[in-house]
């Protein structure tokens, strides 16, 4: 038996995904949820209905949770943390606002947040947070006493998120026919986003070109890249690469986009690829679509081979970061000082989100962070 761990002040985690549907019905309510006031083409939506409609009308995303939280509650008994795991979402059932509603009911009165995005981006980090203060604004109507709610930093460079897909990619280059295997490069794919967003990403004194977002890709893809060389002895080539573009054309996203780039690395004689999906937590829709079915295809039409690299999933290691984030946050929540477990050149992620990190288009309330109008 372990000691019993202490998460206090805490008394609930919070895992805060995207959500999916789960039938063909849902799918057109489902995107209407997601890009409502985002200004997506028509056409495109059409076009990302038909991913889902091919497989059943499904997204994993919804099940690839339900298997992180029972990785989570398995990690925090083997261990001692007496801390309850809940579960909501931003655009589909369990939305985060029935969730919060359930929570505070239970009595819950300290929040942390575990988002199922490991960067910094509005996508990935500010929208959640306007959508917890969004959820707060309804209990407040409601007259519910509201929690404090804190979310837990960026993860992307903590070994627990970074190990399992370096033994991903090995497991890749293994699958790989031997001939082409010492010669293949690595594609670290991440879901691209407005060039924009990507410059204002992160700390406003951070700023630079592709910002936060762009330097944490390059980051994690740099210490996957060493470390596969460490483990096998062959340095390959890598670059980071974009996929699942949306918005109009005219506005300009991160590029190249993979298909693009496994083209042009075709052409350079490049003999085999590895994908890896290092922008994503689980695979979901953006991999299973954009990835192993598109990406894929272009690769074959190509002739080129091609391997698609394992997310971190529901890895037992991945649960392990999350509670060992839990206990960091939590002991520096009661005045302890600790120092944060972080791999790279970057170091750890700020706890609090700064005043103008990673802005909106258009400003609104967002909780969890030194600008929230909540305390
Ligand atoms: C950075 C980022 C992540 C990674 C971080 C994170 O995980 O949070 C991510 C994840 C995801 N994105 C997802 C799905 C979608 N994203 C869309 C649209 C957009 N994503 C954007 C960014 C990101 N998205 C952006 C800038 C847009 C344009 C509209 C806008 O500015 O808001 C659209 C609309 C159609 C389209 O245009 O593609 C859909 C359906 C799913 C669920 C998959 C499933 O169902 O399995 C997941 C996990
Ligand atoms: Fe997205």
């Amino acid at each position: 038996m372990s000691d019993v761990l202490d998460a206090s002040p805490y008394d609930a985690l919070l895992l805060l995904s995207f959500g999916g549907p789960e039938g063909p019905d849902d799918v057109v309510p489902f995107l209407e949820n997601v890009t409502r006031g985002r200004g997506i083409p028509k056409e495109r939506l059409k076009e990302v209905g038909q991913h889902y409609f091919l497989f059943g009308g499904v997204s994993p995303i919804n099940d690839q949770n339900r298997a992180l939280l029972d990785a989570l509650r398995k990690d925090f008994a083997e261990h001692g943390l007496d801390l309850p795991v809940h579960w909501g979402n931003r655009n589909w059932a369990p939305y985060l606002t029935d969730t919060l509603r359930d929570m505070v009911r239970d009595g819950r009165r300290r929040i942390l947040v575990l988002a199922t995005s490991a960067y910094a981006s509005y996508s990935g980090c500010r929208q959640y947070r306007e959508n917890l203060a969004d959820a707060l604004a309804t209990l407040e109507k409601e007259g519910l006493e509201l929690p404090k709610i804190d979310k837990l930093r960026h993860y992307f460079n903590h070994p627990g998120f970074v190990e399992p897909m370096v033994d991903g990619v090995i497991r890749s280059l293994a699958d790989l026919p031997e001939n082409v295997r010492d010669g293949a490069h690595i594609a670290f794919c991440t879901h691209s986003i407005p060039n924009a967003a990507a410059d204002t990403s992160g700390p406003v004194e951070a700023h630079g070109d592709g910002g936060a977002y762009v330097a944490q890709h390059l980051d994690v893809a740099r210490l996957i890249a060493d470390a596969v060389r460490e483990r096998t002895g062959v340095d390959h080539p890598w670059q980071l690469v974009y996929q699942s573009r949306s918005g109009a054309p005219h506005i300009p996203w991160l590029e190249p986009d993979i298909c693009d780039h496994l083209e042009e690395r075709h052409a350079a004689g490049v003999p085999a690829v590895v994908m890896a999906p290092i922008g994503f937590v689980s695979d979901h829709m953006e991999v299973l679509y954009d990835l192993d079915t598109e990406a894929t295809a272009k690769a074959a039409e190509l002739g080129l081979p091609v391997r698609r690299s394992a997310t971190v999933g529901d890895d037992p290691r991945f649960a392990a970061a999350v509670r060992e984030l839990i206990l960091e946050r939590a002991a520096t929540e009661s005045g302890r000082q600790i120092t944060p477990c972080a791999l790279g050149a970057l170091g750890a992620s700020h706890d609090l989100c700064p005043v103008g990190c990673c802005p909106a288009r258009a400003p609104r309330p967002a909780a969890a962070g030194a600008d929230s109008p909540y305390a």
